[in-house]
């Protein structure tokens, strides 16, 4: 796990300006999302789970060997969430958490499989987190959506049971607006998804699905074509194909790009080696997201942090950065252009001081 929760080079100025940029974020799990503080708690309520119970040690156990180990990992922490009072106080608190960095409006991808999967009753799932979304809105001012992905390696019957959940208008939440597919990419080809995506496209939802993050730019083609994602989750390899870059560019399909969590899963070997440069040199959108932050032991201000020292911006390249997120979020224009107002006014005065 990354030490540092503000990058060490990042200047003292741009950090303080990052703290209070209003942001929107686009690629952040819910389980993810669960603070050292939550799981140590649930971990302690659950003493048969080898998650441990002191904050500390969380910080070696959410070291990884590599994507599969992470994938692992991920899946003892989603075994601590056993009640619709678990969903909702998670819920709540990563919104809190979220609240806490500015943030306005968060796409956070939910797993509803996992968690009905694991005997907690769908219904009250999707009460949960309504609920919580609703407190956060009203208690923090910070809007939540949600996009349920299917976790590909589960296969067809978790596509199937994700697609029903996501689409039966007697269960589908509210906050549902996008439709995605997680976890390990090796051996999960995107085309056998089609037909789901085809569902949940047709009962309105937006397509996210990962992709690129642990496998060639293939897996962003088949996304594309099969998947007719919107955006990319990751998209990493993508800078290996010319072409890809520029189809991307011109087809205004924005990527979501997390660079910590890169390491932190070794999809990439360092930070300068990231390709989020290339990205922006070819004219795609990126948008800057934290994924899993605690698990990767950073948050959305970090990967900004992260982002100006990659892209060497100032603060107008940060508040365009921001920007990014917002155009390519799926709020209505009135929200968009509410927090891009709220970013320009904002980073008038920082710049005016
Ligand atoms: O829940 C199960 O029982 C289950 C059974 C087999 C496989 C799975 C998964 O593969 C779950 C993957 C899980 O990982 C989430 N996630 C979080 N961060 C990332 C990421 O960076 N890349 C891909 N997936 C990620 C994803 O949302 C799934 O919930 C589960
Ligand atoms: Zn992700």
């Amino acid at each position: 796990m990354t030490q540092h929760l503000v990058d060490p080079r990042a200047s003292r100025d741009l950090t303080a300006f990052i703290a209070e940029l209003p942001k929107a974020e686009l690629h952040v799990h819910h389980v993810g999302s669960a603070s050292p503080r939550i799981v140590s708690e649930l971990a302690a309520r659950h003493p048969d789970s080898k998650v441990p119970t002191d904050p500390e040690a969380l910080v070696d156990y959410f070291t990884f060997t590599d994507f599969a180990h992470f994938i692992d990992v991920y899946l003892s922490v989603v075994d601590l969430i056993r009640t619709p009072e678990d969903v909702r106080l998670l819920t709540y608190e990563v919104a809190r958490d979220l609240a806490r960095q500015q943030v306005r409006y968060a796409e956070l991808t939910i797993t509803p499989f996992s968690s009905t999967r694991r005997g907690i009753d769908e219904r009250a799932f999707m009460d949960a987190i309504e609920d919580a979304r609703k407190a956060a809105e009203s208690e923090f001012g910070t809007v939540l959506r949600w996009c349920f992905d299917i976790p590909g390696e589960a296969g067809l019957e978790a596509a199937e049971e994700t697609t029903r959940l996501a689409t039966d208008d007697r269960l589908r939440p509210e906050g549902l607006v996008s439709f995605g597919l997680g976890g390990p990419e090796v051996g999960v080809e995107r085309p056998q998804f089609k037909p789901y995506f085809d569902r949940a496209i047709a009962a309105g939802l937006h397509s996210v699905p990962h992709a690129g993050e642990t496998t060639g730019p293939q897996t962003v083609w088949d996304a594309l074509t099969h998947l007719r994602a919107e955006r990319i989750g990751h998209g990493t390899s993508s800078a290996q194909d010319p072409k890809l870059l520029a189809h991307l560019a011109e087809h205004r399909i924005p990527l979501e790009v997390c660079p910590t969590s890169n390491i932190a899963t070794r999809a990439v070997r360092t930070l300068d080696e990231h390709p989020i440069k290339e990205f922006v040199r070819a004219g795609v959108i990126v948008t800057v997201n934290s994924d899993d932050p605690p698990m990767f032991g950073t948050d959305l201000d970090n990967e900004y942090a992260v982002a100006a020292r990659l892209l060497e911006l100032d603060e107008r390249g940060l508040a365009e950065l921001a920007k990014n997120a917002v155009e390519a979020s799926f709020l209505d224009a009135a929200g968009k252009a509410r927090i891009a107002g709220e970013i320009d006014t904002y980073t008038a005065q920082w710049l005016g001081r």
